[in-house]
Formats: C-alpha cells, sequence, structure tokens
C-alpha cells in the first residue's frame, strides 16, 4: 500500500534519517525508537509535511505528491493536535471531514461514529480549548478516523490517555484493521504487543529492526535473566538492566546480556528484546 524507498533527510548538519526503506502493507505496525530517533520525521515524510532530501515515498506505486487519492484515504495524529481551539469539537471535525471530501449529507453521521469510536460524542458541542489533554489527543484520533481511511498514521497515539482510554484505543486499533494498513509510533511496548503484528525499530535514523513480534522476541531468547538484588553483581559481561521489581518480598533485577551466565535463562518479552537491541546486546 505504501512504499519508503531510500529516503534521507538532514536538518543543518544533523542526518535524521539514513536511507530508510520500508513497506507497508495491510496490517498493523509498531514505530518504536529512543527519544531522537527520527520517528516523527519519519512520519512527517510519509505524509508529505517535510521532504525527504533524498528517496521517495510512494502510495499505491505512485508518489504521494502527485497522487490523487492519498490525502482522502489516509488519516493522519500528528505528535502535538490541538488546532481549532475556539471551534467546538463538532465544528473542528465537520472543517476536518471536508477538507476530506467527505460528502455533506454523509458528514453529520461519520462525525457522530468516529466521536463514539473515541468516547467523546457527549462532547460534540464543547469548545476544543476547553477539554482536557487526553480528550483533545482522542479528538485528534477522532479527526483521524473521518472517511475510514485504508492507511492510518498515529504518532504517539496513546500518550496522555488514562489507561481506560489506552484499552479503548488499543481496542479500535483490532476492530478496524481489516484491510487497513495502521502505523502506531509509540514508546510503550507494551502497546506494540497489544495490537502490533509487525515492530520497526528505529535507531539515530536507521531502521534497526522490522519484522513481527515474534522475531523481534526471538532475539532475545535465552539472553534474559531474573536474579536476586545481592546477586546482580554476579551477572558476567556486558548487560542491561531492563527492570528492578520486588516480588514476594525479594527485590529481582531482570537483565539482558549475550555472555551465556551459570544460570537459566528466562522467557524473553518484546520489551526485554527492544531494550536489548537498543543497547546492542540482542
Ligand atoms: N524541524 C526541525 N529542525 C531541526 N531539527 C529537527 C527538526 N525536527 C526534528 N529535528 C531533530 O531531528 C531529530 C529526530 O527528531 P524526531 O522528532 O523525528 O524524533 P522522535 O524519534 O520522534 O523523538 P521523540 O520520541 O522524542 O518524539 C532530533 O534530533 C530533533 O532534534
Amino acid at each position: 500500500m505504501m512504499a519508503i524507498n531510500q529516503v534521507s533527510k538532514r536538518f543543518g548538519r544533523r542526518q535524521v534519517l539514513k536511507n530508510i526503506s520500508l513497506r507497508l502493507e495491510a496490517g498493523v505496525y509498531g514505530l518504536l525508537g529512543p527519544n531522537g530517533a527520527g520517528k516523527t520525521t519519519l512520519l512527517r515524510c510519509m505524509v508529505g509535511l517535510i521532504h525527504p532530501d533524498q528517496g521517495q515515498v510512494l502510495y499505491q506505486g505512485v508518489p504521494i505528491e502527485k497522487s490523487k487519492v492519498f490525502y482522502q484515504e489516509m488519516g493522519y495524529l500528528p505528535q502535538t493536535y490541538g488546532m481549532f481551539r475556539e471551534l467546538t469539537l463538532y465544528e473542528m471535525m465537520a472543517y476536518v471531514g471536508s477538507l476530506k471530501g467527505i460528502p455533506r449529507q454523509q458528514l453529520a453521521g461519520e462525525i457522530e461514529r468516529v466521536l463514539e469510536a473515541v468516547n467523546l460524542a457527549d462532547r460534540a458541542g464543547d469548545r476544543v480549548k476547553a477539554l482536557s489533554v487526553g480528550m483533545i489527543r482522542r479528538a485528534g484520533i477522532a479527526q483521524a478516523l473521518l472517511g475510514s481511511p485504508r492507511l492510518l498514521l498515529f504518532d504517539e497515539p496513546t500518550a496522555g490517555l488514562d489507561p481506560a482510554e489506552r484499552t479503548r484505543f488499543k481496542n479500535l486499533v483490532n476492530t478496524i484493521k481489516q484491510g487497513r494498513a495502521i502505523l502506531l509510533s509509540t514508546h510503550l511496548v507494551e502497546d506494540v504487543d497489544a495490537c502490533c503484528d509487525r515492530v520497526i525499530i528505529l535507531d539515530r535514523g536507521q531502521v534497526l529492526f522490522q519484522g513481527s513480534c515474534e522475531e523481534l522476541r526471538r532475539l532475545a531468547e535465552g539472553k534474559v535473566y531474573q536474579v536476586d538484588a545481592e546477586n546482580a553483581q554476579d551477572i558476567a559481561g556486558p548487560h542491561f538492566t531492563v527492570r528492578i521489581t520486588e516480588v514476594a518480598g525479594r527485590v529481582q533485577h531482570r537483565v539482558v546480556t549475550r555472555q551465556p551466565q551459570r544460570l537459566p535463562a528466562v522467557a524473553p518479552t518484546l520489551e526485554d528484546a527492544y531494550m536489548g537491541l537498543i543497547h546492542g546486546l540482542c
């Protein structure tokens, strides 16, 4: 559906994207990477807000700037969404819907549908500026859903959402994913685990990994150990502590390391593998 071919982007002297090539077909993709990895810049290139210095972004085989259907068939949630603050939520949706070319007679029903999907139907008459941060995020998600786009690009969709609304969002993605390409840029590995089929990991402007969640998890097979805090200094070789928890009154360190240890390895999670990869240990 979408192809990114050898895309590079530089801001001043900083090379932010380096020769990125990706394909998006129907399915849910999680885009993970540390702060500053280039995730937002990549999404902005994918929607045509930034022009790459090199490479091309194609939708259905056509460069997006020449495509006649790209902006009708694409929904985008930017990293910060807080526009049209003086409009009511309904007016804001009507404005975005008309820009997307949704026929006037379908607009009211479509707005009701997307506001219900993000649990904001009862706030349609409120001014955007009167909504909470999490509600504005959900309004941003709703406007991306207008017109049922085949391609949905969400930049940190669950940032600022409470646990119930985060769950609602993940359920929504699982409900609508059939026949659509959905990309979620996020810092939450658990969100990727809950609703993504494939993972793309970006680090310092380069694709470090692309594949299924299971393929990522397998990279950490035999490399994750759970040890009592007092034995953590006995871990041999370079390692990274993924988390420190208390289990039944005992503080435990969960570490990822390439070097085999004298104790049995535990089953890796997606987060173990992500952390291991980012720290050069997987
Ligand atoms: N308009 C710009 N001008 C100059 N530098 C920029 C611009 N936009 C982004 N950058 C730089 O590009 C790099 C990548 O930023 P980007 O926002 O794409 O990363 P990110 O992976 O989305 O980070 P985060 O997880 O913190 O949101 C950073 O070093 C950032 O400072």
